[in-house]
């Protein structure tokens, strides 16, 4: 017998995985397995790992296997181990979802037609029973916008959707339809269902825990029909789920799948593995072993109150202390150290884009699309214009000519055709836009966002976001010259949303007179290009030093998470504690959930930065649950130093 080391304790989940991947005989597994434990490696190391007469037999028979991440980075690092093979089809979910269903023109128009008509059934029962104000309103908006779309459904000839895009035109999908219609077809209809089977024989989704629940919910619908033959791999983790969008149950769905298992953490040195085990200890209690070669580590948390500790002092005493501590300088390194705060607002604050984020961040409408940075209005800056600068300033006139043909419908073919007799063609209009948009940069001038969209209004560099044409000086006929290219492009959102809502335009107005300078602060912390991340944006990664920052009273969603809550310093409210009665999650479960995420991303070490009420409750939990050492707690004076 061969001696069991910490590079083969868990070999026996490669080999199942292998034969789960086989042509004659596919089986569906789930690899459920801690952080740290590899998954993602087994995953590229399954497909790495393919036989060349199975490679060989797919291509003869052009069928693919479609391998699903969380995001672009994680699908391009596998293209990339995979050295872009086409046989591998890897992409994000909605990429997906679009490749399974594009090209049905006849079938998504039936799905959108039949979907708009209970849409605004729905809406009309609402109506019937509301009474009048602001709600009202907005149902007859919907009803029109949704009305009109039902009625040029008939005149669409080809869908159209991107994946990470602005989906602006009438034909374009929106990304909440595009999971729909997959998973429609996927349950629905035989003919489809046998499409797939044909195409893929194997469906890989690495962190399912988070996949969304529709399209989840119709795979294992589809893989329990066709058991046999087709082989759908999930891996993940379900104490890593921290969306809402995933399915809760996903681990006792799978009773038929082989179930694989791992035990090692190979990321983390001893100390935070252990700490990742005492927080798992109150959930499913699975547990993890360090690697051999990786014993010591550290961990410290620091507490303060959160009332008068100045943030930013703080910190920088909480990365020189861990400096000293592990005798490691690169913690008094902002850029070696990752900070992961639990909201974009306090990175926001802590990296210098708090005047976009404050108004931006608020309404129900812009907060989703500002913060994952899918919000066409705000693209506008960070996706157009601030590239579109970037390049100029560069002197790279290619770059910032891309730019231009990507968004720029003045040098859209279209946008040509629209300049009218006795003006200058479209690239000549483009070219003294971008230089009066230069002008405002002169001289280290920092403009604000409103003087920058005023010029590419006039200028008519790229459309206008329905958001912001309140916001267009009005003295300038460019707002309903805007109006007119755009219709006469279809460049307007498929909805066609009247821009009346008062709650947008205050908050566009507020957020223009931010120094331009800030988009860029803005668009690295979207790409996660700064040392700052959020709690939920570094799933699947590490860094060798990690500072978690825990601040509820700078919390916006409270819902989110509530670290005083987990710790004990704050009772769970009456609604919550119904739900926790009835079995349902709470804010406990999912705060420990995002503090095992947080804390498992650290290699070396690892600091929790803590403000509260009440410190010294905290520490008390902390040390009486066996989750620190009394050393391993810093705890600062009542005044925050
Ligand atoms: N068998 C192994 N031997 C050595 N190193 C390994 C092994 N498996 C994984 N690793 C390393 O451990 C780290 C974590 O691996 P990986 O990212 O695949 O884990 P994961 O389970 O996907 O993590 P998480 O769920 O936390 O995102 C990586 O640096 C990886 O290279």
């Amino acid at each position: 017998m061969t001696d069991v080391t910490d590079a083969t304790r868990d070999a026996g989940a490669d080999a199942t995985i292998r034969q789960c991947l086989s042509l004659d005989q596919p089986r569906s597994f789930f690899l459920f397995a801690g952080a740290g434990s590899g998954k993602t490696r087994s995953l590229k190391e399954a497909l790495e790992g393919l036989d060349t007469t199975t490679l060989m037999t797919l291509r003869k028979h052009s069928r693919k296997i479609a391998v699903i991440t969380y995001t672009n980075a994680a699908a391009d690092e596998i293209k990339r181990r995979v050295k872009a093979d086409p046989v591998f089809q890897v992409q994000t979910i909605h990429s997906f979802a679009w490749s399974l269903i594009e090209g049905r023109t006849a079938d998504i128009r039936a799905w959108l037609e039949s979907n708009l008509q209970s849409e605004i059934s729905d809406i009309q029962a609402a109506h019937a029973k509301g009474r009048a104000g602001k709600a009202h309103d907005e149902r007859i908006k919907k009803m029109a916008s949704k009305t009109k779309r039902l009625e040029r459904l008939a005149e669409i000839r080809a869908f159209t959707y991107a994946p990470e895009g602005d989906n602006f035109s009438r034909d374009a999908l929106q990304h909440t339809e595009v999971i729909a219609l997959a998973a429609h077809f996927l349950t629905e209809s035989e003919t489809f269902q046998n499409i797939v089977l044909a195409r893929y024989p194997f469906i890989l989704i690495d962190e399912s825990q988070d996949t969304m629940k529709p399209l989840m919910e119709a795979l294992l619908i589809f893989e329990a029909r066709h058991r046999g033959r087709i082989s759908l791999g999930l891996l993940g983790d379900t104490m890593q789920r921290i969306y809402s969008d995933g399915l809760r149950d996903l681990d006792q769905r799978v009773a038929d799948f082989a179930q694989p298992a791992k035990q090692m953490n190979h990321r983390s040195r001893e100390r935070i593995v252990d700490l990742a085990n005492a927080i798992r200890r109150d959930d499913d209690r699975r547990q993890q072993r360090a690697r051999e070669d990786k014993p010591g580590g550290t961990v410290r948390v620091f507490l303060a109150p959160s009332e008068g500790t100045d943030r930013a002092v703080f910190e920088a005493f909480t990365c020189a202390e861990m400096a000293r501590i592990t005798g490691d300088p690169a913690w008094q390194n902002a850029e070696t150290v990752k900070t992961l705060t639990i909201e974009r607002h306090m990175a926001a604050a802590r990296l210098g884009f708090s005047e976009l984020f404050e108004p931006l961040s608020k309404p129900d409408k812009l907060k989703d699309g500002f913060r994952d940075g899918t919000l066409p209005a705000m693209r506008l800056f960070s996706h157009r214009v601030l590239p579109l600068v970037t390049a100029q300033r560069d002197g790279d006139a290619f770059a910032a000519m891309a730019v231009l043909r990507d968004g720029s419908p003045l040098v859209d073919k279209r946008g040509i055709r629209v300049g009218r007799a006795g003006q200058a063609t479209g690239l000549d209009a483009a070219r003294a836009g971008v230089a009066a948009l230069m002008t405002l940069f002169k001289d280290e001038r920092d403009p604000s966002c409103a003087e920058v969209l005023a010029v590419v209004a006039e200028h008519r560099l790229f459309p206008i976001p329905d958001q912001l044409r309140p916001c267009l000086p009005e003295d300038r006929p460019a707002a309903q010259d805007m109006a007119d290219i755009l219709a006469e492009l279809d460049l307007t959102t498929p909805e066609d949303t009247p821009p009346t809502d008062t709650t947008i335009t205050d908050a566009w107005t507020q957020a223009l007179e931010t120094p331009f300078s800030q988009v860029a602060h803005y668009r690295a912390y979207v790409e996660d290009r700064s040392s700052y991340g959020t709690h939920q944006g570094v799933k699947g990664l590490e860094f060798p030093r990690v500072m978690v920052i825990a601040d509820d009273v700078h919390t916006r969603f409270k819902g989110v998470a509530s670290y005083e809550t987990l710790f004990g310093v704050k009772p769970l409210g009456p609604d919550a504690q119904k739900k926790a009665d009835k079995g349902e999650e709470t804010t406990i479960e999912r705060t420990r959930r995002l503090l095992y995420v947080t804390c498992t991303r650290a290699e070396e070490s690892l600091a929790l930065v803590l403000y509260s009420e009440a410190p010294d409750t905290i520490r008390r939990f902390l040390i009486s649950n066996g989750w620190m050492a009394e050393d391993e707690v810093v705890i600062a004076a009542t005044d925050g130093t």
